[in-house]
């Protein structure tokens, strides 16, 4: 059908099968069903005279509502809901079923509220324009701070294709940027700094173009959206098994060395399997708690060692000194953090005490690890635009480079991780031994299997978070006002130095809002892909299934349409106090993605970031180290276009 729609002549060819299934009495049977079935909604909907809100406790014992209402007349009757599954991401599964009762979107809105943040999708917003788009789900939203997805699911939708897909503008109606013959649009793409400055470029492009464009960039074409009702119906179609783009690097690199990888690349119903026993695991609030001392150790550790650090390092006025290797420092933060939970073992790249060569061949090999990932994502990005096939084919430097990485990145992963799984079997009654064994404790994994998992957890563990964190301490080096505050919430929750634990940290709202500023305006992933197994319509232009597309974090993080002040950093904006009960597009900043494929790390990022920054502004107050602001430079993630400096001034010594 791609093909089809994509030829001028292919018109009448779909004329002529439309009218073959027009004359078969099965079609017309199933058109006529659909019918009557529309018609019954419409009825009924006639007839509604209440209103559905259901209320949700968590179990991170956040309170989450789910109101849905509408904006011209109330639903038929109360609705049962119940979460599906002890874990997030909840479904609240209703079995009798208002969707039957909905025939307009435009009347309907649905309210999603936490202790944080409500967030209100009215009409199209919520239902994504096409509420028979064949998904069994109605509407979905994310509920904010508590990290997790509450949806709405209804049964009982009939499985149509999206009514309107005929009556839409044709995809080659939607709009493009002129190119050229061969290079295409790579010279203006290389103008703006070629791939380090991709987010900027297709950011230039949206304002020229709309918030939907079509580009092909590379050896792919791909529609860029920038809408936060788009982003919504992507994700509300994108089915039981999403499916996401994997760099052709990547792709590549696996069938040529035969190598299997972890859930980032598993697709369908070993993707759904292997999901569910990781959501389990990673994002079941009582789990993570399990670990939540142990991030704790690790922060007590870094700050130390910082401490120690710039202890040496200061000035000739016996200034402060600086932190140099922020990058490098947080990256040992969140690899040992994570170990922590996975292992139950510290992995020994952070503390300076007793066995210094145990512990400096390990951080060597560290240190190895993260410039090797490093290298990787720099090379991969460097193949966005020139094929990858053709690198390897004719075996180009940037193509050994970035086999040499990613042998040496997986090779050190592999060992460090045999080793900690050999460790954990043969002497199970030495201390925790982590998530590990409820890892290997689902159905029909082997050891293999496992590893491969576990090593692909640590690539896109260590990278994230720690980028994530370096921006947020830049962010409020560059805003020392917000340390002030963040100092004044951490006392009146602990006292004065008191010591922060898990309880404390739902208290600290201005914290998780310096968190979701930061990946507002600085997303680790300023693109999300999907594609989808079924034709929609979006902006009104249709979508074969299959296209590839682009969701622009970036610029839908610092659209003025979504945000006053777009570009100034502003914790409080996702603070809900009495005073502020402003309602935010949680579309329009979607950091971690949204539903069923979004990242499996979010909450122990979370937590693990939540720490650290609550805890470094009760020990420290901290200046920028750079003259200059500093910009962003793709690496396939947002990293800083130099090296992070900050100045560490101890609050005991003001
Ligand atoms: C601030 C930190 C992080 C950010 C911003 C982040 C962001 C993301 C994003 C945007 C995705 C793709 C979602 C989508 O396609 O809809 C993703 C996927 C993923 N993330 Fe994270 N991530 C972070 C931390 C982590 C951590 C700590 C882990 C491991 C514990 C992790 C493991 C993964 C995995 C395994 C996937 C693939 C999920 C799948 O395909 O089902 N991430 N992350």
């Amino acid at each position: 059908m791609v093909w089809l729609s994509r030829q001028p002549r292919a018109f009448y060819v779909q004329v002529i099968i439309l009218s073959v299934f027009l004359a078969s009495p099965t079609f017309r049977k199933q058109l006529t069903q659909t019918w009557c079935k529309l018609a019954q909604i419409h009825r009924t909907s006639k007839a509604c005279d209440q209103k559905l809100s259901t209320t949700l406790l968590s179990p991170s014992k956040a309170l989450v509502s789910l109101k849905l209402s509408s904006t011209s007349r109330a639903i038929p009757s109360t609705i049962q809901t119940k979460p599906s599954s002890p874990v997030f991401p909840t479904e609240l599964v209703t079995d009798s079923c208002p969707v039957n009762r909905i025939n307009d979107p435009s009347e309907w809105q649905l309210e999603t509220t936490d202790d944080f943040t409500t967030t209100r999708y009215v009409g199209d917003e919520m239902q994504s324009q096409c509420p028979f788009s064949g998904s069994k789900q109605f509407a979905q939203s994310s509920v904010n701070n508590s990290g997790m997805d509450g949806r709405l699911v209804y049964k009982d939708i009939p499985q149509l294709r999206c009514p309107n897909y005929s009556s839409a503008q044709p995809f080659e109606e939607m709009p493009t940027p002129k190119s050229y013959p061969v290079v295409g649009t790579t010279l203006t793409l290389m103008a703006f700094g070629g791939a380090a400055h991709l987010h900027e470029y297709c950011d230039s492009r949206h304002k020229e173009l709309g918030p939907i464009y079509r580009e092909k960039l590379g050896p792919t074409e791909c529609v860029f959206i920038a809408d936060s009702s788009m982003v919504q119906k992507v994700y509300s179609n994108e089915g039981r098994f999403p499916n996401h783009m994997v760099p052709e690097a990547w792709t590549i690199y696996n069938e040529i060395t035969g190598v299997k990888r972890g859930l980032f690349f598993m697709d369908g119903p070993e993707w759904e399997r292997r999901r569910k026993g990781m959501n389990k695991v990673f994002l079941a609030q009582p789990i993570i708690s399990e670990y939540t001392e142990s991030f704790n150790e690790v922060v007590t550790d870094v700050l130390n060692k910082w401490s120690s650090l710039v202890e040496s390092n200061k000035d000739e006025n016996g200034r402060s000194g600086l932190l140099t290797q922020l990058e490098r420092e947080l990256y040992n933060w969140s690899i040992e953090s994570l170990s922590t939970m996975i292992f139950g073992r510290r992995l020994g790249c952070v503390e300076t005490s007793h066995d210094l060569r145990y512990k400096t061949h390990k951080m060597d090999q560290v240190h190895l690890f993260v410039q090797c990932v490093q290298q990787l994502f720099v090379e991969s990005a460097k193949m966005t635009l020139l094929p990858a096939r053709l690198a390897q084919r004719f075996n180009l430097p940037v193509w050994q480079r970035f086999m040499e990485a990613a042998d040496q990145a997986l090779r050190l992963a592999r060992s460090y991780v045999e080793e900690n799984v050999k460790a954990a079997q043969d002497d199970p009654e030495n201390g925790s031994r982590g998530v590990l064994e409820m890892l290997l404790a689902q159905p029909q994994i082997d050891q293999e299997e496992l590893i491969r998992i576990i090593v692909d957890l640590f690539l896109a563990a260590a990278d994230t978070t720690s980028h994530a964190t370096q921006w947020a301490l830049y962010l409020l080096s560059k805003n020392p006002e917000y340390q002030e505050k963040i100092l004044k919430q951490v006392e009146s929750v602990v006292g004065k130095n008191g010591t922060v634990r898990e309880e404390h940290l739902k208290h600290f709202t201005l914290v998780k809002g310096v968190i979701k500023e930061t990946l507002r305006l600085y997303p680790v992933a300023p693109f999300i892909s999907r594609k989808l197994d079924r034709d929609i319509v979006l902006g009104g232009y249709q979508i074969p299934a299959n296209t590839l597309l682009a969701i622009s974090l970036y610029t839908t993080g610092r659209d003025e349409k979504y945000w006053t002040d777009a570009k100034s950093f502003k914790p409080e904006r996702w603070v809900r106090e009495e005073s502020n009960k402003k309602i935010i597009n949680s579309h329009a900043s979607l950091p971690f993605g949204l539903g069923i494929r979004s990242c499996v790390g979010r909450r122990v990022a979370e937590v693990q970031m939540q720490f650290l920054l609550s805890r470094i502004i009760q020990k420290f107050y901290f200046e920028p180290g750079n003259k200059e602001d500093i910009g962003i430079k793709l690496r396939m993630i947002t990293t800083p276009e130099s090296p992070i400096h900050l100045r560490l001034v101890e609050r005991s010594a003001v």
